[in-house]
């Protein structure tokens, strides 16, 4: 008898994904991930920045050797890609962030955790044994709390914290006002305040009912400074991240104030509506920091020539958004597994064709600003 194997296949371009995942989502869930705040207009930008670079590519060079491999916080990882924090995987896939930490480590890539992830940081750890995990802390207003998520991201071998500087409070995202929509009060909840033993001090005593509404009064630190980055430094030995600079202003503070690293980001245009897309405000950033700190860029990254652009504009390795969380919905771990291998090859390719045989040979000199 013949078996006729039904192998999972997800579409490779971008556009069909998404449009694949609108089909299978629940209205709300795929508004709420896919939308950006106010007019989106930064979410746009985002996307239109890439279209103003153009590649020149060199030939007449040797790229029958080629390697995407690069070193991020002295680890080799298989592509200048980590996995970007994002919270609460399970309303798209029951697996949640079990199969996608999954698929990273089995990728060779780094996989950044969200505080507000559905499964606990633990959990993750355990998943992705093998791979590396950086956890990615939205700092709590309850500095004993920011302690012990980072403690326990410590004890669980989280490679780095990486603090979002961005979400002082949630942007204003108008698809999710007209589906009176919020994640939090549906799924698993979030993982990580559902085993705190802070968080659990916090509400003991009180009505269940109340417990989302105390994990919400929790979130939002308005107030973080540079003396709160550093009680962080003190909490555990790990790098740290900023993730949401934009200014060259703040990204110059990082460096004087011993910062690891930053991630250029406007949070895929979900917070500061009208804020400037990172790709835009990437070079100038590049001018202030040099090479001292790492600097990482998110926000509009689908295929490989974003990559070959942000790298050459100045970034030392991208975070990977949106995709990874249409393929999850459409093929759980598998899905983004495949996701994962068709962009690695798209930038192989891309790379090939630029002229380049290694992430060290892209530079400005590869780009012509189109205006
Ligand atoms: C559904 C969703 C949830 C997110 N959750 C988080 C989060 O928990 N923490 C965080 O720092 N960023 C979060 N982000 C922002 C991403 O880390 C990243 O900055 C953004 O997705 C990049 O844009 P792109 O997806 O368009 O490439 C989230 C983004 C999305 C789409
Ligand atoms: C404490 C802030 C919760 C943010 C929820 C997840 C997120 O970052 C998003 O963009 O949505």
């Amino acid at each position: 008898m013949v078996q006729v194997l039904q192998e999972l296949s997800l579409p490779i371009s971008f556009e069909e994904l998404q449009q694949q995942a609108k089909q299978k989502l629940d209205k709300k869930v795929f508004d709420y991930i896919q939308s950006g705040s106010g007019k989106e207009e930064t979410l746009q930008a985002n996307d239109h920045a890439f279209k103003k670079w153009k590649i020149i590519p060199r030939y007449l060079t040797d790229v029958s050797k080629r390697n995407i491999e690069t070193i991020i916080e002295g680890e080799k990882i298989a592509a200048p890609v980590l996995f970007a924090p994002i919270g609460m995987q399970g309303i798209s896939h029951p697996d949640g962030e079990l199969a996608v930490a999954k698929a990273a480590g089995n990728k060779g890539l780094p996989y950044i955790a969200s505080t507000v992830s559905s499964y606990s940081l633990e959990e993750i750890a355990e998943a992705n044994e093998n791979g590396i995990n950086w956890f990615q802390l939205y700092f709590p207003n309850d500095l004993e709390l920011a302690k012990s998520l980072v403690q326990r991201a410590h004890s669980a071998g989280y490679k780095a914290i990486v603090i979002t500087v961005d979400t002082n409070m949630l942007g204003y995202r108008e698809r999710d006002r007209d589906n009176r929509y919020s994640p939090f009060k549906l799924g698993k909840g979030i993982g990580n305040y559902a085993v705190d033993p802070v968080f659990i001090r916090k509400i003991q005593g009180k009505n269940p009912d109340d417990f989302m509404e105390e994990m919400i009064k929790v979130f939002y630190r308005q107030n973080i400074s540079w003396e709160d980055i550093a009680y962080i430094r003190q909490c555990a030995d790990l790098p740290i991240y900023l993730k949401g600079i934009l200014h060259p202003k703040d990204a110059l503070l990082a460096k004087e104030n011993g910062i690891n690293g930053i991630i250029v980001s406007n949070h895929g245009g979900r917070q500061l509506d009208g804020a400037v897309a990172s790709l835009d405000i990437l070079p100038s950033i590049k001018e202030v920091v040099g090479d001292e700190l790492t600097i990482l860029l998110d926000g509009g990254i689908r295929r490989g020539s974003d990559i070959v652009k942000a790298l050459a504009l100045g970034a030392d390795a991208v975070l990977y958004g949106r995709p990874y969380l249409y393929s999850l919905a459409l093929g759980g771990k598998e899905g983004v597994e495949q996701n994962i291998d068709n962009l690695m090859q798209d930038l192989e390719i891309t790379m090939a064709l630029s002229g380049a045989s290694a992430i060290s040979e892209l530079n400005q000199d590869l780009l012509w600003e189109n205006n």
